[in-house]
């Protein structure tokens, strides 16, 4: 384990077109109903990070939630910032600064026209400019790993589609980490633009309730927006589910979607379907023998799961809608990836591919078979292993149901490793301990990200919620730091033994007191498995 730098400061992507924009700051100015009196200038670009600006840039000096984008201005300009937009607690801040010689364009709430000016700034006006299309997914969990699907069916269909979400982004051969799940306004439209001059024809990107809320898809009408479900979290800034609905609401109406595709699994589902401001196709994943023992009975959908027959660690499905029905397959465990292929699915049909075309890609490239980094990642066979990002007691469950599925004819043990991050919600300690006792032959409590605190007491109090739930025969251990956890998981298997890591999917880094210290499960599990004799699985073209 090396400790190594922070990951790179600031959230921008840092992706931008070559081809620099031009874009008058009166033109700017006019948009947003200010006024500049300055010699004509020219603005390159625009960003709201003085880390992100380049020679030419708007910099948008704005309030934030723990300080003043305004004093920054002094960096920005020394970068080459061009001209400064702020409010006017902000042109106070700049008097006496470096910055305070640049043209400056003051209004109030600035942050209500950062998408608007960005969407300027980098929109193609040039006769000929391709339409992007645009699929947007939301919900709390199966982002990632329905944007992944998308993309993937859509190079099937031929096709060259940029990605942007929680992992990473990629930009035809580009690609960087990401810091966000959704960039800031100014970064996501000059990844548009860069993926059009890339001559890409789509862009799948996740859309988090936050960049809902703090206006981040401010300006951008996505083609087909896609609901997977909605489950309590982010409360810290929604307040209430129905604050937290309402925000992803908002992407099901015509400012920001033309056409959307809901899965009604949950009640949420059945409630954004009928909220929704623009055409609707809503989808059932929910297996008919789930649906017979559902006191609701079956909600109407448009489509829906008719089979889902295990197939390996992965299912063969059948979908049926419109008097038609469609069959793929996907290598990827879990009920819940049914539900996010079959949305990635109708989410292409939607976006005008036909039945029959999106047929003959299904069964030509099997492209819902894929690894999503982190996400169900399947790293050997023989034990099958695997890694999740499953960090609450929810997803875990699922995650061991997935890897060792309660019904059906299976055998060997379950191996979890798995621990709680730090200074987050401590109630989930216990329970996941509970749940990974009940569910498992062998739990090894071991830590995830401590952050400030002790990691030692964190182990404890997981560890004592598996050991009070667990079966006369489950073995609990303790075992840290994680590494020595990974590897103790597989010292204790045989091949035909199942291992999940969970929590920390593809994260790279794990944040001990401030300090970031390189750890990949994967890459542990790797370690492990060859060092007791097993074979993994090659190595997947890019890991991130
Ligand atoms: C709570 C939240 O969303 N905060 C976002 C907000 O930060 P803020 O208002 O606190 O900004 P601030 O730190 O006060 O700084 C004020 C201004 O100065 C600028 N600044 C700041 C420092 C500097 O060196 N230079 C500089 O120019 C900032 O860009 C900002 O414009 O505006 C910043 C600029 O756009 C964002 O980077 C920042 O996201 C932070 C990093 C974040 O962690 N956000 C998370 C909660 C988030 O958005 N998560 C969702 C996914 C959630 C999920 O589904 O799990 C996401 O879409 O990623
Ligand atoms: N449709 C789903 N329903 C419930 N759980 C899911 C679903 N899809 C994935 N999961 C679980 O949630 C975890 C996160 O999945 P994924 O990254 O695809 O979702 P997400 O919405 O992007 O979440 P995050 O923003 O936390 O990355 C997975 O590792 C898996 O354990």
């Amino acid at each position: 384990m090396n400790e190594s730098q922070a990951p790179a400061s600031g959230s921008s992507p840092g992706l931008r077109p070559r081809r620099a924009p031009a874009v008058s700051l009166v033109e700017i100015a006019g948009l947003i109903g200010g006024e500049i009196a300055t010699p004509e200038i020219m603005l390159n670009g625009v960003t709201l990070d003085s880390r992100a600006v380049r020679r030419g840039d708007l910099y948008l000096a704005l309030p934030g939630l723990s300080s003043h984008g305004a004093k920054y201005a002094a960096q920005a300009a020394q970068a080459g910032a061009a001209a400064i937009l702020t409010d006017q607690p902000g042109a106070e801040m700049l008097r006496g600064s470096p910055a305070e010689g640049l043209p400056l364009l003051i209004v109030p709430e600035p942050q209500r026209w950062v998408g608007r000016i960005a969407e300027r700034i980098y929109r193609d006006d040039s006769a000929g400019a391709e339409h992007l299309q645009l699929f947007g997914i939301t919900g709390t969990n199966g982002k990632t790993t329905t944007s992944y699907l998308v993309r993937s069916i859509l190079a099937a269909l031929g096709r060259r589609s940029g990605l942007i979400g929680t992992i990473e982004t990629l930009v035809g051969e580009q690609r960087v980490d990401s810091t966000l799940t959704t960039p800031a306004a100014t970064d996501l439209q000059a990844l548009f633009a860069l993926m059009r001059e890339e001559s890409l024809d789509a862009a799948v990107m996740e859309v988090s309730s936050h960049a809902l809320t703090l206006g981040r898809v401010d300006q951008v009408v996505f083609d087909v927006a896609g609901f997977t479900n909605l489950t309590q979290d982010h409360l810290d800034l929604h307040g209430e589910m129905t604050e937290y609905f309402a925000a992803k609401a908002s992407l099901f109406s015509a400012e920001h979607a033309k056409a959307a595709v809901v899965t009604i699994d949950d009640e949420w589902g059945s409630k954004m379907a009928a909220a929704a401001g623009v055409p609707v196709t809503t989808l059932r994943t929910t297996l008919p023998e789930a649906l017979v023992a559902s006191a609701e009975g079956l909600a109407e959908a448009d489509w829906h799961v008719r089979s889902a027959v295990p197939q390996g660690l992965g299912w063969q499905v059948e979908l049926a809608g419109e008097g038609k029905s469609l069959t793929f397959r996907t290598s990827l465990p879990g009920e819940f990836n049914v539900s996010n292929a079959a949305l990635a699915v109708l989410m292409v049909h939607v976006s005008g591919v036909s039945i029959e075309d999106l047929q003959a890609a299904l069964d030509q490239f099997d492209p819902l078979s894929i690894q999503v980094p982190g996400r169900m990642q399947l790293i050997c066979r023989e034990p099958i292993s695997v890694v999740d990002f499953a960090h609450n007691p929810d997803a875990l469950h699922r995650a061991m149901e997935a890897v060792r599925p309660a019904h059906g004819d299976v055998t060997g043990q379950l191996i979890v490793v798995f621990g709680a991050t730090g200074q987050r919600d401590q109630s989930k300690r216990e329970i996941m301990g509970a749940l990974a006792a009940r569910h498992a032959d062998v739990v090894i409590v071991t830590d995830d990200d401590p952050h400030d605190e002790d990691p030692a007491q964190i182990r404890d109090q997981v560890f004592a919620g598996a050991l009070h739930s667990a079966w006369d025969d489950t073995r609990v251990e303790n075992v840290a730091p994680r590494a020595a956890a990974i590897d103790r998981a597989v010292e204790l298997a045989s091949a035909g033994d199942r291992i999940l890591v969970a929590g920390r999917g593809h994260e790279v880094w794990q944040e001990v007191s401030g300090v970031n210290l390189a750890l990949d499960d994967r890459e542990e599990l790797r370690t492990a498995l060859r060092k007791y004799g097993f074979t993994p699985e090659p190595l997947p073209e890019i890991e991130s």
